[in-house]
């Protein structure tokens, strides 16, 4: 599959790898490289005056001297921009020297309007935030609104995590290679990416296999084959039977949204436990969803025996009490014979805060199957320590949040990251803003829960209900509100179903 993450440490592992087996070799890659930059440019840019190609000391710059040649070979009007010589011997040294445009420094460059601006300065070698000639390089770009063409990544974006150091170009269009890397996906240097083309440059699919990359782009297309179907003999209940708890009478409609989501995204069966107090509320909007009273831990204790649901949903509109955590670990505790998997999400996070030791004691077991959907805000009351440690990307913290609880995390936002206990993890990419509605967050955790009551393993169960949710609100387009996600979901399984 094509959908591997590179860091920029795999990538250059990718390359030594691909130089290793030959027959291509270090300059060979450079040029495809930049061979592939270079059609884009014209492709895209067919009526070009000038352009502006700046070159950087590494092996990045060393793809900008080999585009400026290419661009010039064709009649294209290149000044050559450069921060310093590349370092002798190097690949990016051949590169500069098969290419006779006279050099400019970098302190004298202005682009006008009319021009484009190829941005090879700094690509996976970004060491640390870019200063001086570089800074203004950049604001110089900005004000004159030319386009840019990013070589990799655009200079000051951070491969690894899509942070800015200091400063960085905003592309038109990004070209990277082999893979994309995380940064390209994680904001908010995937806002400044543009459009972002991955490049063939003879790095084998083998050969980034071989790299053992443990992060995906999120992508039906390789979790679809485990995507749920009814058996012919199915009945409602083989088909999957989700139970979500509901909160108090002014709090029901987050595990109604919950039940609706759940049961759309093919559950074969669906219960509100209720508080008697919320009973009447429940009763006044409930349809096909069965309701049942659950005040205690032995109505839902009863409940299970009786009725077994494969997944619990725990959390929407619970309040985040310390009793509602102090239940979340009964129920956990409880759990085995009774359910497999519980999905924890909102207030069923936020209450764990008061709890966290007892938590990370339970999820030393490993079961059930926990899937937590924290945004932002509940990510950091869960996992301070985690939250707290600047040096990691979003991805890297959900990936070590996900282990130290044994849990798959869905760590939402734009750039939602969905991570495994195993270091598996995705970053998705069909978000819309139009999900950051109220209530959005209640009907993802039914989907998830339904994907699982279904049998589709954890993981994937967590990829898909992350795409599908995203994909319906972009269905159902502008005005949305949480209540409509439930229904726009049909066309979406009918999508992934057969
Ligand atoms: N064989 C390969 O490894 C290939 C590499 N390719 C290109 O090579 C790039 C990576 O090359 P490098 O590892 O040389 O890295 P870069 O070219 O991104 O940058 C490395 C250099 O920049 C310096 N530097 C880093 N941050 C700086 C800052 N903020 N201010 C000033 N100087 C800074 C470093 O000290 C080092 O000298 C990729 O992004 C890609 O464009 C492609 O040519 C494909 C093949
Ligand atoms: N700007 C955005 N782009 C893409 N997805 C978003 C954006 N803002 C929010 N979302 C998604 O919307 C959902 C909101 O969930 P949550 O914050 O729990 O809301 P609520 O508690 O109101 O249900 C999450 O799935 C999140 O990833
Ligand atoms: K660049």
């Amino acid at each position: 599959m094509a959908f591997e993450l590179l860091t920029p440490d795999e990538m250059a592992e990718a390359d030594r790898l691909a130089i290793a087996a030959g027959p291509v070799d270090g300059i060979g890659l450079m040029r495809w490289a930049g061979g592939a930059v270079a059609a884009l440019v014209l492709k895209r840019f067919p009526a070009v005056r000038t352009v502006h190609v700046l070159c950087g000391p590494g092996n990045n710059g060393g793809d900008g001297y080999v585009v400026a040649r290419l661009l010039a070979e064709t009649g294209v009007a290149v000044r050559l921009v450069a921060t310093g010589a590349p370092r002798k011997g190097s690949d990016a040294a051949l590169a500069a020297a098969e290419c006779a445009i006279a050099v400019e420094p970098l302190a004298a460059f202005a682009p006008e309007t009319g021009s484009i601006v190829v941005d090879a300065l700094y690509g996976a070698g970004l060491s640390r935030p870019l200063d001086g000639d570089v800074v203004q390089a950049i604001t110089r770009t900005a004000a004159a609104g030319v386009p840019v063409v990013a070589v990799d990544l655009p200079s000051g974006v951070s491969g690894v995590s899509g942070e800015v150091l200091g400063n960085a170009f905003a592309a038109t269009l990004t070209v990277t290679f082999a893979r994309k890397k995380p940064g390209h996906l994680l904001y908010p240097g995937r806002a400044l990416c543009g459009e972002t083309i991955v490049a063939d440059i003879g790095v084998s699919d083998a050969t980034v296999a071989a790299t053992a990359a443990r992060s995906f782009e999120n992508d039906p297309s390789w979790w679809r084959p485990h995507f749920p179907s009814p058996a012919k003999d199915a009945h409602k209940y083989s088909r999957g039977h989700v139970g979500v708890f509901s909160g108090g009478p002014s709090a029901t409609g987050a595990a109604r949204l919950s039940a609706m989501a759940a049961a759309r995204a093919g559950a074969g069966a669906v219960t509100v436990l209720s508080p008697g107090a919320s009973l009447v509320a429940n009763a006044a909007h409930l349809t096909s969803i069965i309701l049942r009273r659950s005040d205690t831990l032995q109505d839902a204790l009863a409940f299970f025996d009786a009725r077994k649901p494969e997944v619990l949903v725990y959390g929407p509109g619970l309040g985040a009490e310390p009793e509602v955590g102090r239940f979340a670990l009964e129920l956990m505790s409880v759990a085995e014979g009774r359910f497999g998997a519980l999905v924890l999400d909102a207030d069923g996070i936020s209450s764990l805060s008061h709890r966290r030791a007892a938590f990370f004691e339970v999820r030393k077991r490993g079961q059930p199957a926990l899937v937590l959907t924290p945004h932002h805000g509940e990510f950091g009351r869960l996992f301070p320590e985690i939250a707290a440690n600047g040096s990691l990307s979003k991805l890297e913290r959900a990936r070590a949040a996900a282990r130290r609880a044994q849990a798959i995390i869905i760590y939402k936002g734009p750039d939602t990251v969905i991570a495994a206990p195993d270091g598996r993890a995705a970053i998705n990419t069909n978000g819309t803003p139009l999900l950051a509605t109220a209530g959005s967050g209640d009907v993802l955790s039914g989907i998830v829960a339904a994907l699982l009551a279904q049998r589709m393993p954890a993981f994937e169960a967590a990829c898909a209900a992350v795409w599908m949710h995203a994909e319906a609100a972009r269905r159902f387009g502008p005005g949305l509100i949480a209540e409509d996600l439930p229904l726009a979901l049909r066309e979406v399984v009918a999508g992934l179903s057969g």
